[in-house]
C-alpha cells in the first residue's frame, strides 16, 4: 500500500451509545482503497451502527472517521457523494419497474437524461436484469432485488460501497452471483465495506476482517492471520459402542469425549502422517473405529474463540 494514498475508510475511537447501552466502545478502522473489508459480529454487535456512522446516517458520540478522504462529521455531503450504501432494507421501490427505479437514481444524481438512460441500461445489462427491466420490482426474486439494489447504488459511481449483510436470505446460487459481483466491483477499483454473519463470505471476499463483539474489535487480520489464532485442527473419531470409545479415551487422555455421540476428538492436522500414526495407535490398542472426520481450523473456530472471550480483550493477529 502506498502510504501517501489516503485510506478509503479511517476511523479512530468511534463510540456510540443508546441511553445506557454502549453499542460501540471506541473502535478503530483502517481500510485501504480498492480492498474488501469485512466486519463480522454476532447479532446486535453494532455492525449496522458502524455502517450508519460511516455513511453519515447517524452521528457517533465520540471518535473520528474519514471516508473517501472526507470527515463524516465535517463534510457529510462530500462523504455521501462518494459512497453507495445497500442495506438490509433495500432502496428498491417495489411498486415501480427495475428500469424506473434506476431512472429515479439517475435523476437523484442529476445525470443528463441521455447519459442517465445509457448508464442505467448498461447496469441493468451487467446485472442480468435487462429482461426483467420493464416488470415491477415486486415480481423480482430476492437475488434479483439485491442485484437491482447494487445496480442502483452504482448509478452514482461511488468510490466506497457499504454492503450491510448483502447475501442474508439468498440461496447459494444467488449468493455466489453476489460474491462475483462484489469481486468485479473491487477489480474496478471500488472499496467495499461489508458486514456479514457468514464467516464463509468473509473468508471468500475479504482482504481483511475485523470481529466486533461487546462494542469492541476483538480480532483483526487477514483471513489466514485470523485462522492462525486458533489451535490446529482435530480429528473426530466415531465408535460403534461405548466400550470402544472408553478404550480409545484411555489411549488419548487429552481428547474431547462425547459419550452420547460416541465420539472422541483428538488434536491433529489431518496430514497423512498424523492419520497413519493415529490409526496405528488405535490398532495397537485393538480399538475399532467406525468413522473419522478431519477438521481444519476455519473462521467459525476463530469467531467462536474470539466472541467467547471476556469482553474487551483484543487478540492480535500476526
Ligand atoms: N435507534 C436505536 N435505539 C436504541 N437501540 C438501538 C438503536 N439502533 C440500534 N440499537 C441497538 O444497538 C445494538 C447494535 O445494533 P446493530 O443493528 O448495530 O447490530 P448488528 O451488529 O448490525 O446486528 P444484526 O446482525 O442483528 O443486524 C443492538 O443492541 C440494538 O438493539
Amino acid at each position: 500500500m502506498n502510504p501517501t494514498t489516503p485510506a478509503a475508510i479511517e476511523a479512530t475511537g468511534l463510540s456510540k451509545a443508546y441511553g445506557d447501552k454502549v453499542v460501540l466502545d471506541g473502535i478503530d478502522l483502517h481500510v485501504p482503497r480498492g480492498t474488501v473489508f469485512a466486519l463480522l459480529g454476532p447479532n446486535g454487535a453494532g455492525k449496522t451502527t458502524t455502517v450508519q456512522i460511516l455513511s453519515t446516517l447517524i452521528r457517533a458520540d465520540g471518535g473520528e472517521a474519514r471516508v473517501a478522504g472526507h470527515g463524516v462529521a465535517a463534510a457529510p455531503q462530500s462523504v455521501r457523494a462518494a459512497i453507495g450504501v445497500t442495506g438490509q432494507f433495500s432502496a428498491v421501490d417495489n411498486l415501480i419497474t427495475g428500469e424506473e427505479n434506476m431512472a429515479l437514481m439517475a435523476d437523484l444524481h442529476h445525470l443528463p437524461r441521455p447519459e442517465g438512460r445509457r448508464i442505467c441500461a448498461e447496469l441493468l445489462e451487467r446485472f442480468d436484469l435487462s429482461e426483467a427491466a420493464k416488470k415491477p420490482a415486486a415480481t423480482y426474486s430476492g437475488g434479483m432485488r439485491r442485484r437491482l439494489d447494487i445496480a442502483m447504488t452504482l448509478v452514482g459511481s461511488p468510490e466506497v460501497i457499504f454492503l450491510d449483510e448483502p447475501t442474508t436470505g439468498l440461496d447459494p446460487r444467488s449468493r455466489h452471483t453476489m460474491w462475483q459481483i462484489i469481486r468485479e466491483l473491487v477489480d474496478g477499483g471500488v472499496t467495499v465495506f461489508l458486514t456479514t454473519q457468514y464467516l464463509e463470505e468473509a473468508d471468500q471476499l475479504a482482504d481483511r476482517i475485523a470481529v466486533l463483539n461487546g462494542g469492541r474489535i476483538v480480532a483483526e487480520g487477514t483471513p489466514d492471520e485470523l485462522k492462525r489464532l486458533v489451535p490446529g485442527g482435530h480429528v473426530r473419531l466415531r465408535f460403534l459402542d461405548p466400550a470402544q470409545l472408553a478404550r480409545a479415551a484411555q489411549v488419548w487422555g487429552a481428547g474431547l469425549r462425547d459419550d452420547e455421540a460416541l465420539t472422541l476428538q483428538v488434536p491433529g492436522d489431518g496430514s497423512v502422517h498424523t492419520l497413519r500414526a493415529l490409526l496405528d495407535a488405535l490398532d495397537s490398542a485393538c480399538v475399532d473405529v467406525d468413522s473419522l472426520t478431519v477438521h481444519t481450523p476455519d473462521l467459525d473456530d476463530v469467531f467462536f474463540a474470539v466472541t467467547d472471550r471476556p469482553e474487551n480483550e483484543k487478540v492480535q493477529a500476526r
